[in-house]
């Protein structure tokens, strides 16, 4: 068994197989375990992604699930530790960014880290410390919104100091620029300061690969996914198709969503006006009883040997508003994502083994309802999603987590042709 390069740590499901997409993509073999896993790493990897669900818990659960998450890295010889978090940096003043970050800085006895959300194929940007969104700053994105993590202030050295007992400052794009003996000496100066965390800007790929050699020594990264494109040179790997393997394809095909997100809205609408069999589901009928999950089922079986299928929960705005003033936020949430759960579930009872899953709440789910405990990584279908492969109720099976907003328009067809 080779020893484990870099152990790392992401606060929800979807963005941890961001994460490992783009480690693979720069020629790391990466597992994803979904949650602490029990017994020791059995797989001979370079990588492995811890996912937790922590982005929105209290700051004090959050802290000990990365700190549990960490002791088993460790223990699996862990060289150099990645914090993940979201690439719109979602958090609240009181976490949890913030204090994980210091939670893990003081149980490596670190004295130094940097912070980036910055994912430039994802038009994700830092610049001057302020966090773009394409061509908006974070706050005229649509997250100054977000019901759980509104992001109001796009200034992340401001936001970061709001959630940090340590100091914050900037290494800017000017320094970036200049490269890695650059970034080295502003750290020192940094250092010098009294500040103990960075944010680092960067506008492009170019800048993160840039930045990469001067992150070399520093036992905590805390990034979006996109500093993860420089890591792995760090450890002597280059990219390889290799790395991101998979078993072949077989079986039937389907497609669960439960984001509201823009990108999905487009997404289903695609998929329908290509023809596509899709079914839509009602939470309200969920809610007065109806076995929502046993029609879809029923509705999916004659048709899964044709193509693949959508059944889909994804609804505009007013429509998930109504829903939520009769029912809950919380509750309706919940009873959406176990219906489509039991979705997933039934139709890789019935043999669908290529299954996309759009949202990352609706993905935390389905990987519970499915059982699985780990995924290996293969290729990349749009920039942060990735397919993988893992075993679930008893079966092979290729799975794809998507992130709402992540994704082209024609993602729910194209998946199934990049995967071979
Ligand atoms: N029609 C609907 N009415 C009310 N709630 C819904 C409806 N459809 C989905 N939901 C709920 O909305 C939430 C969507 O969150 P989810 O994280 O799955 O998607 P997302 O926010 O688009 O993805 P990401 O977190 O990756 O950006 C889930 O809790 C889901 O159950
Ligand atoms: O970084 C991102 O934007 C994603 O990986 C994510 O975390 C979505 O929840």
């Amino acid at each position: 068994m080779g020893q484990l390069r870099l152990g790392c740590i992401a606060d929800d499901f979807t963005g941890a197989t961001d994460l490992a997409n783009n480690l693979v993509r720069a020629g790391m073999r990466v597992v994803q375990a979904i949650g602490v896993p029990a017994g020791p790493l059995a797989a001979d990897v370079d990588a492995v992604v811890v996912a937790l669900k922590s982005r929105t818990i209290p700051p004090a659960e959050a802290i000990e699930q990365s700190l549990e998450a960490l002791c088993w890295l460790q223990a699996q010889g862990a060289r150099q530790i990645y914090f993940k978090y979201c690439s719109t940096f979602d958090s609240t003043p009181a976490g949890n960014i913030g204090p994980v970050t210091e939670a893990l800085m003081d149980a490596l006895g670190c004295d130094f880290t940097i912070a980036t959300p910055a994912f430039p194929d994802n038009k994700r940007t830092v610049f001057k410390g302020y966090l773009f969104v394409g061509d908006v700053l974070l706050n005229e994105s649509g997250m100054q919104s977000h019901p759980l993590t509104p992001m109001a202030d796009p200034n992340l050295v401001r936001v970061m100091q709001a959630q940090c007992r340590r100091k914050v400052g900037l290494i800017d794009h000017a320094v970036v620029a200049r490269g890695a003996a650059a970034v080295t000496e502003r750290i020192a100066q940094l250092q010098a300061e009294g500040v103990s965390i960075a944010i680092v800007d960067a506008v492009s790929n170019d800048d993160l690969l840039r930045m990469g050699p001067a992150l070399a020594a520093l036992p905590l990264v805390t990034a979006g996914s996109g500093v993860a494109i420089a890591l792995p040179a760090n450890f002597g790997l280059a990219p390889s198709p290799a790395a991101s393997g998979l078993p072949p394809k077989g079986g039937l095909r389907a497609v669960v969503s439960g984001s509201c997100s823009l990108a999905t809205h487009r997404q289903v609408r695609d998929f329908i006006a290509r023809g596509g069999a899709a079914l839509a589901i009602d939470p309200l009928r969920i809610a007065e009883g109806a076995d929502v999950a046993a029609e879809a089922l029923a509705w999916a079986l004659p048709l899964l040997e044709r193509g693949p299928v959508l059944v889909y929960s994804t609804a505009d705005s007013s429509a998930v508003k109504s829903v939520q003033s009769r029912l809950g936020v919380e509750e309706a949430g919940a009873m959406v994502e176990r219906t489509i759960a039991a979705i997933a579930r039934g139709l890789v009872e019935r043999g669908v083994r290529q299954l996309v899953v759009a949202g990352g709440e609706t993905s935390g789910a389905c990987v519970q309802a499915l059982a699985i405990t780990q995924m290996q990584i293969g290729p990349q279908i749009d920039p942060g999603v990735p397919w993988c492969h893992a075993q679930a109720l008893g079966q092979g099976l290729h799975i794809t987590l998507k992130s709402g907003n992540f994704g082209g328009d024609d993602f729910f067809t194209r998946a199934f042709e990049v995967l071979a």
